[in-house]
């Protein structure tokens, strides 16, 4: 393994490693002791970011003791486990989560205040990592958070992207993005490890030689770096488990030049630093819409070639027969940005293993396993072989034997079926010869699932629907869940408090629990508490755009939240349409502004930087915003605010406070969502369309505690097939025709009906996303919304059976699942 043998045997060294007292005098000691040695401050004279750095230390020392614990537990078992390759890690701040899980947070609390420190002075400096751009890298935090608290023997592995997602700030309502460096302050919850370090090769050729009679195949490389592991600890949740997230860092193998530097040309002596270097630079932003550039390849191939590398070489035991992988590990695929990892595990089998060509295939095909998180074909991963050629030329040869081999039983099956050979074929020569990444996952995953029900369904019958009737049992679903540490008990501590009181702590790691609410929800005294703690998580909101943004919320409006990132198919237009047929009522004299409802809509939102439609709609909402916000005709009855920089850190204060979800993309688009999730949990009511994971949660909560409107997914194909024509919309319906003129009057804009033209005949004449034939189902419900509202307490009762049905949402739950369906991974060793 890693040449790390000579101390074990030391007395010291078998002593399992104690945490510090964990009482107040004991944390007292721990911070001021990390403050002085690690920070080198004394208290007097520390930065409110020193004392963050050293209570950061002093709660991961607390920590470390379980970590260390648990590695050498895990690789004693050598039981089976499950590594989550994920592009994506949407962490959010850890501090609390780390004190949270250690039984800490008291303890830190009052031994700061006795150092005269205000423990949320220090939680404010923290910088969250954004290291996901929305939902995906979302979803693989509460996977390990989940897998972790459930003792699952686990590891994530990711890149370490010196940059995350950007920060969004706004100019004159229009997005600007400013790169986000999070590590600039120090980084306190990593470990780097550079002696473990992985070379990571590139480009070259391949040649062929004889290896003792045995024809072989091997890569001569052009180039490589360095993939240096920077460890996180991933707690369980009051269970002593501390899982591993290893994210990878680019490095130069020569990061400097000495000759070409004495020959003064000083910036060439370290390009290949900075060239290295650029691999992990930063996170890719766009969300659904890949840009198939070379360097995000090479982002893809680096940190799985050194994810596996790691595994085989730092996890397993030096003899262990590879023979044996599939009942040691199941490489999960978060999506199409780690297939790479397929074709490269066959090529350490084969190439440097000598494994036999059949025997490593089938190990392979045990080993990994491809979750998919959308429907959009544009979202599907595709490479072209040029492209892949050039870098990894070895790896394009094994992809193209695979689809040889995977060709050749499609014809066995199915016989001389072109038209389905050409449909299946992992290689495409259409638009240019390219590799289908879900396609090469499909062949070589154990299983593929979906992230919804009707996801995995429509993955079925249209996105894959040859694999489907090829592959039997092959495709699954697992639903996605939350993690109710995060989203309920951090982010909603009154809540969860309220929880506790009613039906005990066990329901922080069983959600289902949850159903002991439902007789809750008729007690009017409960109810009154519960509408309480909405009120006040409200008034939190409030403080906080305050401070943040100079933004507010007038108490007693209804909180209509939209959060998620901006994609013309979740339809922010809809909401924006909805607000503008409100002002436009009122304006016009239509409606009688004292009989609407006081509304404020909350949108976060980002927009791929390249994604010029969607940096529109981000405008526009904010124009719409700035002149109903100051219309004197409004009386403040309708609220449009939008703080830039939407990130976890705003969303565990917005979604508490909210009182109604908006899920409103077109049916058969999102594949499940999972902010849904995090609202009903924090009782919100949803206004949504049967799409996604939309579907199982008005399945739980039921129909009369669920805003349902628009075409089912069946209803979309059908009108797409007999031909949408969105003007037809707009000229039958009045109040659809009054909003969009007001915007093409240039109304939002100072009278310039050019700035907007774009957003409005891209509604007219294309709206790919159906925004207009649901306008009207969707104003109507909006419409009951209103009239639900007016009735607080019917509200309130509707809001908690939406909690206490949503326990089925855990990401513990979708673990199980994971476990049961997919990996048949052991309990905890
Ligand atoms: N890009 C995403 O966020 C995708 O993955 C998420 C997690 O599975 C899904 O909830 C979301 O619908 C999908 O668009």
């Amino acid at each position: 393994a890693s040449g790390r043998t000579q101390i074990a045997d030391h007395p010291l060294a078998l002593a399992p490693v104690s945490a510090p007292a964990s009482s107040v005098d004991g944390f007292v000691r721990e911070f001021l002791k990390n403050l002085n040695f690690t920070q080198g401050v004394p208290l007097s004279a520390s930065s409110p970011n020193d004392r963050y750095l050293a209570l950061a230390h002093t709660v991961r020392d607390y920590l470390m003791a379980r970590w260390l614990e648990d590695q050498r537990g895990q690789r004693e078992a050598q039981s089976k486990g499950v590594a989550y390759l994920s592009a994506e890690y949407l962490l959010g701040r850890q501090l609390d989560n780390n004190l949270l899980a250690s039984r800490l947070t008291d303890v830190a609390t009052e031994a700061l205040a006795k150092c005269g420190i205000d423990i949320d002075d220090l939680r404010q400096q923290e910088v969250e990592p954004g290291l996901g751009n929305g939902g995906l890298g979302r979803l693989a935090a509460c996977f390990i958070d989940s897998l972790a608290t459930m003792s699952v023997p686990s590891i994530g592995y990711g890149i370490r992207y010196e940059y995350g997602i950007f920060r969004q700030t706004f100019v004159d309502g229009q997005q600007v993005e400013q790169p986000d460096a999070w590590l600039s302050l120090g980084s306190p919850w990593e470990f780097p490890h550079p002696e473990a370090a992985q070379t990571i090769s590139f480009a070259g050729h391949t040649e062929t030689y004889d290896d003792d009679g045995v024809e072989r195949s091997r890569w001569i490389p052009a180039w490589n770096v360095q993939a240096v592991p920077y460890n996180y600890m991933v707690p369980g949740y009051h269970n002593g488990r501390v899982n591993t997230l290893r994210l990878w860092r680019s490095v130069a193998t020569n990061a400097f030049d000495l000759r070409i530097f004495n020959s003064g040309d000083y910036e060439e002596a370290v390009r290949a630093q900075i060239f290295a270097e650029n691999i992990s630079k930063v996170l890719y932003p766009e969300d659904s819409t890949p840009q198939g550039k070379e360097l995000r390849l090479q982002q893809q191939y680096f940190f799985v070639a050194a994810s596996i590398r790691d595994f085989l070489t730092n996890v397993l035991a030096e003899d262990f027969d590879l023979e044996k992988l599939p009942e040691r590990i199941i490489f999960q695929l978060n999506d199409t940005h780690p297939v790479i990892a397929v074709p490269e595990f066959m090529r350490v089998l084969v190439d440097e293993k000598k494994m036999d060509w059949d025997a490593a295939w089938a190990i392979t095909q045990q080993c990994f396993a491809y979750t998919c998180h959308t429907l959009l074909p544009e979202a599907l991963e595709v490479w072209s072989v040029d492209l892949l050629g050039r870098l990894l030329p070895r790896h394009l040869e094994i992809i193209y034997r695979i689809n040889d081999e995977f060709l050749l039983a499609v014809r066995e099956r199915f016989g001389d079926d072109e038209m389905r050979i050409r449909n299946m074929s992992i290689v495409s020569d259409f638009p240019e010869r390219s590799v289908r990444m879900a396609y090469l996952a499909t062949v070589a995953g154990a299983k593929v699932n979906g992230v919804a029900e009707l996801h995995s369904q429509l993955l079925r019958d249209k996105v894959l629907p040859d694999f489907n009737e090829f592959y039997p049992g092959k495709f699954t679903n697992v639903t996605n869940g939350v993690t109710p540490r995060r989203f309920i008990r951090l982010a909603n501590p009154q809540l969860a408090d309220l929880i506790t009181e009613a039906l005990g702590a066990g329901w922080t790691v069983d959600l289902e629990r949850l159903r002991g609410l439902e007789s809750f929800a008729e007690d009017p005294e409960f109810r009154a508490r519960f509408a309480e703690v909405k009120a006040a998580n409200k008034r939190t909101l409030n403080t906080v755009l305050l401070a943040r943004d100079g933004l507010s919320v007038p108490d007693g409006h209804m909180l209509d939240v939209m959060v998620k990132r901006l994609h013309e198919y979740k339809r922010q237009m809809l909401k924006v349409l909805h607000i503008v047929t409100s002002y436009e009522g009122i304006i016009s004299g239509r409606v009688d502004v004292k009989d609407v409802t006081p509304r404020t809509f909350i949108f976060g939102a980002k927009a791929a930087p390249g994604y010029v439609m969607a940096k529109r709609i981000i405008h526009l909402i904010n124009a719409v915003g700035s002149v109903v916000n100051a219309d004197p005709r409004v009386e403040g009855r309708l609220n449009v605010v939008f703080p830039p920089n939407y990130n976890v850190t705003l969303a565990e204060r917005v979604i508490p406070a909210a009182d109604l979800s908006e899920q409103i993309s077109l049916a058969g688009k999102e594949a499940s969502g999972t902010g849904n999730m995090k609202f009903a949990l924090n009782g919100a009511l949803t206004i949504g369309t049967d799409d996604g994971a939309n579907v199982e949660i008005r399945e739980l909560v039921g129909d009369d505690n669920f805003f349902l409107f628009g075409m089912t997914e069946p209803e979309v194909e059908a009108l797409w097939a007999e031909g949408y024509r969105p003007s037809e919309f707009y000229q039958k319906d009045e109040d659809l025709r009054r909003a969009i003129d007001l915007i093409a009057s240039g109304a939002f804009s100072g009278g310039d009906r050019t700035t907007f033209e774009p957003v409005v005949s891209n509604l007219l004449y294309d709206d790919r996303f159906m925004v207009l034939a649901d306008y009207a189902s969707y104003i109507a419900e909006q419409g009951k919304v209103d009239a639900a509202y007016g009735d607080q307490d019917a509200w309130t009762r509707s809001a908690i059976l939406n909690v206490a049905r949503s326990g089925y949402f855990s990401s513990d739950r979708s673990m199980r699942d994971y476990i049961q369906r997919i990996w048949h991974t052991p309990p905890a060793y």
